[in-house]
């Protein structure tokens, strides 16, 4: 059966009338479009699950998406597939569509994806019909937690309205459950999946090598699927790689680079705190892509696993060296000193831990988690000046030099006018009010009016001839915003 997959690359040229790409589900392989032309070697896309019984591994998340689409309806809460790269998290979602004969529409992660953009493509495809009379669409916005900066508000806000006032079933994708918004979070339903076993692993390159007429020994299947680390797609790239101009694989043939291995900052520091052997240790460091400059914040941000005072002053003062050849490698601009830190922060805190393991969740530096908040003020005071700028038509440095106090005062006594004058949302209007709480009931006041207007609007028949209104007394007058008035409705 036909899956219609409408792709929209949200890099700022996403085509107007949202160019449509139909790529029938061939397990073969067969390649049917351009894009699947130019990857026809690639094995990892050759060979894409295409139904959920071609999946492997993670059989209860499985069960999951297929009761949550089986019984979907508007009002269902999205769904959430986060877990470690290369295990299926995207295949599953195209492979539900296709098994429900769903189209799909997804979205790509990118730094341009903007509330506007989203909103566009999303929100209305959300809200229609499907093209070809296919009964849902499914839409996939993968990379859920990586939005950032600027777009970051408007992105995630658009998300979650999206969601709200979708009428087609949403999923959401994500490396890291704990990077997503919370808003996010608390709308969507989390489902895990799991890094998948070698030996399950096994099967899938067998099939693989049968399709591709390929001998490759049981010892050397094992050897790929083990040194995937549980990683679907770093399997078949090393054995593709492997079989590179060959018609038999053996163990020694195998081209397992620990690049492939997709290594996250995660199963660093788990093996750092549980005493993996120390060759075994920088392996994993080399295949984690980071820089020991944030190795060090991750495992700095994570030694209050260590309750025994003893143990965590050994760990810190191995942290502390370590940071010290990492400014060394700086100043000097000498990389080759950053085996030192490394080697000093992994091994130092490893003996220190004594394998003892990490029970609690890992958790990213709590430097960068004010970071983000210090983002966060970023964005809302750039949008507040650019409303602020627009509406009263004059340049930012103007308002900020000349004018914020004033508003600030203004707006304290007046939150609701000026929220609706300037289109404020909560986060904007506490700006001026440094209330959170009072910010969010304003936003909700505003809200309900609008709501109510809106009503009176569409059940009341506009009178035919105005009658002439007595101009408003001057206390009922609202403030609205624009230079020659701003003083005056005072
Ligand atoms: N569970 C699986 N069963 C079969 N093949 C898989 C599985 N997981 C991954 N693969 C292979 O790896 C490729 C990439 O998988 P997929 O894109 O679904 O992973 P992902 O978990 O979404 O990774 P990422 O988080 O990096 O997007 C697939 O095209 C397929 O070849």
């Amino acid at each position: 059966m036909d899956c219609r997959e409408v792709r929209y690359f949200l890099n700022g040229s996403a085509p107007p009338n949202h160019q449509i790409t139909s790529r029938p589900s061939t397990h073969s392989g067969a390649s049917v479009t351009v894009a699947s032309e130019i990857t026809a070697q690639d094995w990892t896309e050759k060979y894409r699950p295409h139904s959920l019984t071609d999946l492997v591994g993670n059989g209860p998340a499985v069960r999951e998406l297929v009761d949550w689409a089986r019984s979907w309806k508007v009002g269902s809460p999205p769904l959430i597939l986060h877990g470690k790269p290369g295990i299926g998290k995207t295949s599953a979602a195209h492979a539900l569509a296709h098994d429900m004969e769903w189209e799909i529409v997804e979205l790509n992660a990118s730094d341009q994806r903007t509330k506007a953009v989203i909103e566009r493509i999303a929100g209305t495809s959300s809200a229609t019909r499907s093209l070809s009379g296919a009964e849902r669409k499914l839409i996939i916005l993968d990379e859920a937690d990586n939005l950032h900066g600027t777009a970051d508000r408007g992105g995630a806000r658009a998300i979650i309205e999206i969601i709200r006032t979708s009428r087609q079933p949403i999923v959401l994708i994500a490396n890291d459950l704990y990077g997503l918004a919370k808003e996010l979070k608390a709308i969507g339903e989390p489902v895990q999946f799991r890094a998948i076993q070698a030996r399950s692993i096994v099967p899938r390159l067998r099939d693989i090598c049968r399709e591709e007429e390929i001998a490759c020994s049981p010892a050397a299947l094992t050897k790929i699927a083990e040194n995937a680390g549980g990683d679907v797609r770093s399997a078949v790239n090393m054995l593709q790689a492997s079989a590179i101009g060959r018609q038999e694989v053996d163990e020694e043939d195998v081209q397992s680079s620990s690049k492939d291995q997709r290594a996250t900052i995660f199963d660093l520091i788990a093996a750092t705190f549980a005493g993996k052997p120390d060759v075994d240790l920088l392996n994993l460091n080399r295949a984690v892509d980071d820089t020991p400059d944030t190795v060090v914040q991750w495992i700095e941000g994570n030694l209050h696993a260590l309750t025994d005072p003893t143990a965590a002053a050994k760990a810190y003062a191995a942290v502390s060296r370590a940071d010290e050849w990492i400014g060394l490698t700086y100043r000097r601009q000498y990389y080759t000193l950053w085996r030192y830190a490394n080697a000093t922060m992994l091994l130092g805190v490893k003996a220190a831990a004594g394998g003892a393991g990490i029970r609690q969740r890992i958790m990213p530096p709590s430097r960068w988690r004010r970071m983000g908040a210090a983002r966060k003020q970023k964005a809302v005071r750039a949008s507040v000046m650019q409303k602020l700028s627009r509406a009263m038509d004059l340049p930012q440095h103007t308002i900020r030099e000349e004018y914020l106090t004033l508003l600030t005062l203004l707006i304290e006594d007046h939150p609701l006018a000026f929220a609706r004058n300037l289109d404020l949302d909560a986060d904007e209007l506490n700006f001026f009010l440094h209330d959170k709480q009072r910010a969010r009931s304003v936003i909700k006041e505003m809200k309900a009016l609008q709501k109510g207007l809106k009503k009176k609007e569409e059940t009341v028949p506009e009178p035919e001839e105005p009658p002439a209104a007595d101009p408003p007394k001057k206390e009922e007058r609202q403030p609205t915003l624009n230079q020659a008035t701003l003083f005056d409705s005072f």
